[in-house]
């Protein structure tokens, strides 16, 4: 185990914004991000990502390889984000500013910004839902409010409390959910409901968008929780950390979800929360079980509330021009991110919540395009050498608004339409396949194309890794 330091270090909040983390403040090992990265996805929400690629009628045995090729796939990209963590020490979304601009990152950013709402607004209303039970409260309202306080505790107390949750949830999530399994097959004869229908090409590949599509909204997020690793940490091994621990923790919950839906269907999806207590058994179980749920859901949505609000504050300081802010404007942001998640959470009736989910899904579509230029700009054209100043300055080498980026952005979110398979629409290619939705890849492979030949033409990456002068940093690769 890393050694955080005592309590009361670990309780001061968190200063560092969206500012670069100078060596003094690097500390930890890319063992945290296994445990933050399996915390965060032994919860409910990866369970029921899982059991809809059965409840949309994949066998489970197949839903559950197609769930695990599209976590490996997925994970990769999003673990290829984080390894970029340790070496520039900046928040995940602000490296967006070398390729669409100081201002120009504000396009990918404000999708970010929905999309950590609408994670945060759904993943509360099922929190919340678990809070109330171990409260025996019927208000959902008082659960809402309750989780909401929780999260914006851990998030404004920081880096290293969160990494301290995520571990707590790895250990809780092993016990809870093994315990859970082993419940599944004692109460239903598992293997009468699995392996009873064949192959099927379409919801196979609905199952691997499934899987894919879960870790691949996590791109936005993963350097945010890597950028105070030493600079020295090896990228392989903060890649691998991720990569194991975002994709064995999701296949863990997806595989326990797909056969639950294979073996109680609408019965867990109509209630998946108190569907969980009752599989428990016992009620001072049960309890135990509404306490495992919490803790996953902590993880995560303070991992929504802390990209959110950097990811808010990147938005702004695009136009103010600041690049740091003060304690009490650290919190307030992050008091404000969590107040409208939880506001909307106790607006959103449960159809709401279910058009919010697909919401969120339309969403992918803009992700995979920004994954695509992030990645391919800082592998194989900036080649991992970042003015960091610039950063920060419209006047800078990346200027304010990058149009080649933002061009090759909007191709290949447009790209997508015709392979779309949403519940408001069809595009006529996936017709033609029968149903199958691929839009994710297209979404990565399409914007790589032609990202790749204008950047190579067009950007201007410095010799080496630039750090601020302040920091007295310098890049020990030149
Ligand atoms: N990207 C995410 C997936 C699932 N839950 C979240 O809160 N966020």
């Amino acid at each position: 185990m890393t050694h955080d330091g005592p309590a009361e270090v670990i309780l001061t909040p968190e200063r560092r914004t969206i500012d670069v983390v100078p060596d003094a403040e690097r500390h930890g090992t890319p063992r945290s991000q296994f445990t933050l990265w399996f915390g965060a996805n032994m919860q409910i929400t990866a369970i029921v990502d899982g059991a809809l690629a059965v409840v949309f009628g994949a066998d489970a045995i197949w839903a559950i390889v197609g769930l695990l090729i599209g976590n490996i796939f997925g994970g990769a990209v999003m673990a290829l984000h984080s390894a970029q963590g340790p070496r520039m020490g900046l928040p995940q979304m602000i490296s967006s500013r070398a390729q669409f601009g100081v201002k120009g990152a504000v396009v990918p950013l404000v999708l970010v910004i929905l999309m950590y709402l609408g994670f945060a607004a759904t993943g509360t209303v099922l929190a919340g839902q678990a809070v109330n039970k171990i409260l025996h409260i019927d208000s959902p309202t008082v659960g809402i409010v309750v989780f909401g306080l929780l999260t914006a505790f851990v998030a404004v107390t920081g880096y290293k409390l969160i990494h301290i949750v995520g571990r707590i949830a790895t250990v809780v999530g092993i016990v809870g959910f093994s315990y859970l399994a082993v419940r599944l097959f004692l109460e239903y004869d598992v293997a009468s409901y699995v392996g009873i229908k064949g192959f099927d090409i379409v919801t196979f590949l609905l199952a691997i968008s499934l899987g894919a599509g879960w870790q691949l909204t996590f791109g936005p997020y993963v350097a945010d929780y890597s950028r105070y690793l030493p600079r020295s940490t090896s990228e392989s091994t903060t890649f691998w950390s991720t990569f194991l621990g975002s994709v064995i923790g999701s296949q863990w919950s997806m595989t326990f979800g797909a056969l639950v839906a294979a073996c109680a269907g609408d019965a867990f999806l109509g209630n998946q929360v108190g569907f969980m207590g009752d599989l428990a058994g016992p009620a001072a179980i049960a309890f135990l079980i509404y306490f495992v749920i919490l803790v996953g859901k902590l993880t995560v949505n303070v991992l929504n509330a802390y990209g959110g609000f950097m990811s808010i504050l990147t938005t702004v300081t695009a136009f103010n021009g600041q690049s740091r802010i003060s304690s009490t404007a650290r919190t307030l942001y992050i008091l404000g991110f969590t107040a409208v998640s939880v506001l909307i959470a106790i607006a959103a009736s449960a159809d709401f919540l279910d058009n919010f989910k697909n919401f969120v899904l339309v969403l992918l579509m803009v992700f995979t395009p920004w994954s695509a230029i992030n990645l391919i700009d800082y592998y194989l054209i900036s080649k991992e050498r970042i003015d960091i100043p610039a950063l920060y300055d419209v006047n800078g080498r990346y200027g304010a608004w990058n149009f080649t980026a933002l061009a090759c952005y909007a191709a290949g979110v447009l790209a997508q339409i015709p392979f779309l398979a949403q519940k408001m629409y069809t595009g006529p290619v996936t017709d033609m396949l029968g149903g199958a939705d691929i839009s994710w890849l297209v979404g990565i492979v399409f914007t790589g194309l032609i990202y790749y030949p204008l950047a190579k033409r067009t950007s201007n990456p410095p010799s080496s890794m630039i750090y601020p002068d302040h920091t007295a940093m310098t890049d020990s690769r030149v």
